[in-house]
């Protein structure tokens, strides 16, 4: 599913329209076609719509015409209709010619008329912005949303919840709070943003009649991650296979009173398919291994030759839970970058220690993955968390540009980006919210990398399948932890397949 700002949209209407004349009426008919899907035509009878001038009112004008063709009862609201967009004008005169009654909201008492409208009404159609809004909601529009989020049963959202904006979720003052929004051709970047859900409730999203070569050509190569995606990416294993063929991890993780989350990432690693895994750590970590990983073969952490070995043996890495913020991570994490030329997984204390010293992933012999959640991304960064969540997707980009690293930047949408093609991940759930979490996410992260996949798709079915295996355990558990996960992880990667 493609992920864009409204600048492509512009782009492609102005495309479709101009080069492939199709008339800008037939979007916006198709627009319309495409929200009287979803109003519940079965169960509904009375429904209120509300307009702009612009083509957002055009395609909410449409909508009447098509309700009103239904047999249903409806009642037309617009607000601030001169000058009209074109198009919406088209649709307007229609009305008028069928002898709709549109009324105009200008002042209080027709705000009470809305509100009396809206109570006994079913559905309230939202057709009041779409993608031209560029200020602060004020005067009669705000009063419009205000008596719309007091009163409607259910408002359906033409394209964004007006107020909202789509581009980078912000809220223009005031803004609807819809129950479904029905967004056309791509789904909105702002939407991306923590609490959009607030305001655009579920989101469906509808083509309206532009060939998917258009929308490819001025395409950011943003998408958010679909199950039939991973899904013909996640392959099973063959029958004549042996461990060989699955990779051998490494996982450096640990320390002495933090030996829990090396054990997290050690067992993921395992249990979602590498062929072999090794714990590198401190006693204390090697001994729960050997208790709770039996699987898991292990050696202590030290300056030896041997492990330098090793590590330009194995196929990935994964460094940094639970080892502390010490020059010792430091250095174990610039010995990784330098003897590994297989998959690198930074996370956690391995992140922490490269603040202000990034430069050293330029140095990486092997592919690197970082995976922070944003209060990591902010120190690596130098910016404040609330800059990294206010621009995830951007922020995320030019890191992973700047340094030539794959950013996996954790969080609601984790998003997952090599500068150049970036994923949204849409699973997961708050139940997850607990420690050792993201231990577990990179020891499937790497494990998937030591079994062939390529990072890009590793840390896509790595996210993926984590979020869904916590979606799946959170079906009927009030919390969803790490070991919930571990155990669950290879169920759910082989309904994936
Ligand atoms: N390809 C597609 O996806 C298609 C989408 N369609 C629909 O078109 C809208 C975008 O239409 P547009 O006309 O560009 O913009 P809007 O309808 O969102 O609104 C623009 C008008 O609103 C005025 N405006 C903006 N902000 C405010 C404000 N805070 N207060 C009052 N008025 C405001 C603006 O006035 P200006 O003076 O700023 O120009 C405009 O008059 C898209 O979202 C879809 O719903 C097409 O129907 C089909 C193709
Ligand atoms: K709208």
């Amino acid at each position: 599913m493609k992920v864009s700002k409204g600048e492509l949209i512009r782009e492609i209407d102005k495309y479709s329209i101009e080069k492939l004349g199709i008339p800008s009426i037939i979007l916006m008919e198709n627009a319309a076609l495409g929200v009287v899907k979803h109003l519940m035509l079965n169960e509904k009878e009375y429904y209120v719509v509300i307009c702009g001038r612009g083509n957002n009112g055009g395609d909410a004008l449409a909508v009447t015409r098509h309700l009103i063709a239904a047999g249903k009862k409806v009642s037309v609201f617009s607000i601030g209709l001169n000058p009209m967009s074109k198009d919406c004008g088209v649709n307007h005169d229609i009305l008028c010619n069928m002898g709709v009654k549109i009324t105009n909201i200008s002042n209080v008492e027709d705000i009470e008329f809305l509100r009396d409208s809206i109570i006994r009404s079913d559905v309230v159609v939202d057709g009041i912005f779409g993608i031209g809004l560029k200020r602060e909601v004020r005067g009669v529009y705000d009063l419009a949303i205000t008596v719309i989020n007091e009163t409607s049963k259910k408002t359906i959202s033409i394209d964004v919840p007006s107020g909202f904006s789509g581009d980078t979720g912000e809220v223009f003052g005031n803004c609807i709070k819809a129950s479904k929004t029905i967004t056309f051709e791509t789904y909105k970047r702002g939407f991306l943003n923590y609490g959009s859900h607030e305001y655009t409730g579920e989101v469906v999203i509808e083509k309206i009649g532009i060939p998917d070569f258009v929308v490819d050509k001025y395409h950011n190569k943003e998408f958010f991650l679909e199950r039939k995606f991973i899904q013909k990416k996640t392959k099973e294993r063959a029958l004549y296979s042996h461990k060989g063929n699955y990779g051998h991890v490494m996982v450096i993780a640990g320390s002495e009173g933090m030996t829990g989350a090396s054990t997290i990432a050690t067992k993921a690693a395992v249990k979602s398919g590498a062929g072999l895994t090794t714990l590198i750590s401190c006693e204390d970590a090697l001994q729960a291994v050997r208790n709770f990983v039996p699987e898991a073969m292990w050696k202590k952490n030290d300056d030896s030759q041997g492990i330098e070995t090793l590590m330009g043996k194995v196929n990935s890495i994964a460094i940094g839970p639970g080892l502390g913020k010490s020059n010792e991570t430091l250095n174990n994490v610039k010995r990784v970058l330098k003897n590994t030329d297989g998959t690198i997984v930074i996370d956690a204390d391995a992140i922490n220690v490269l603040e202000g010293k990034t430069n050293l992933l330029k140095e990486a012999k092997g592919n690197v993955i970082i995976t922070p959640h944003p209060g990591e991304m902010a120190r690596l960064t130098g910016m404040e968390i609330k800059k990294i969540q206010s621009d995830r997707i951007e922020i995320a980009k030019e890191f992973a540009r700047e340094y030539g690293v794959i950013v996996v930047l954790k969080g609601y949408n984790t998003i997952i980006t090599n500068g150049e093609v970036s994923y949204i991940n849409p699973t997961g759930n708050g139940a997850m919210a607990n420690g050792g979490m993201g231990d577990c996410l990179t020891g499937i992260i790497a494990s998937l990398c030591a079994q062939g996949y390529s990072p890009m798709d590793a840390s896509c079915i790595g996210v993926y399948a984590h979020g869904e295996c916590g979606d799946k355990v959170s079906e009927h558990k009030f919390v969803v932890t790490a070991t919930d996960i571990i155990d669950n992880i290879s169920k759910t990667i082989k309904e994936l397949t």
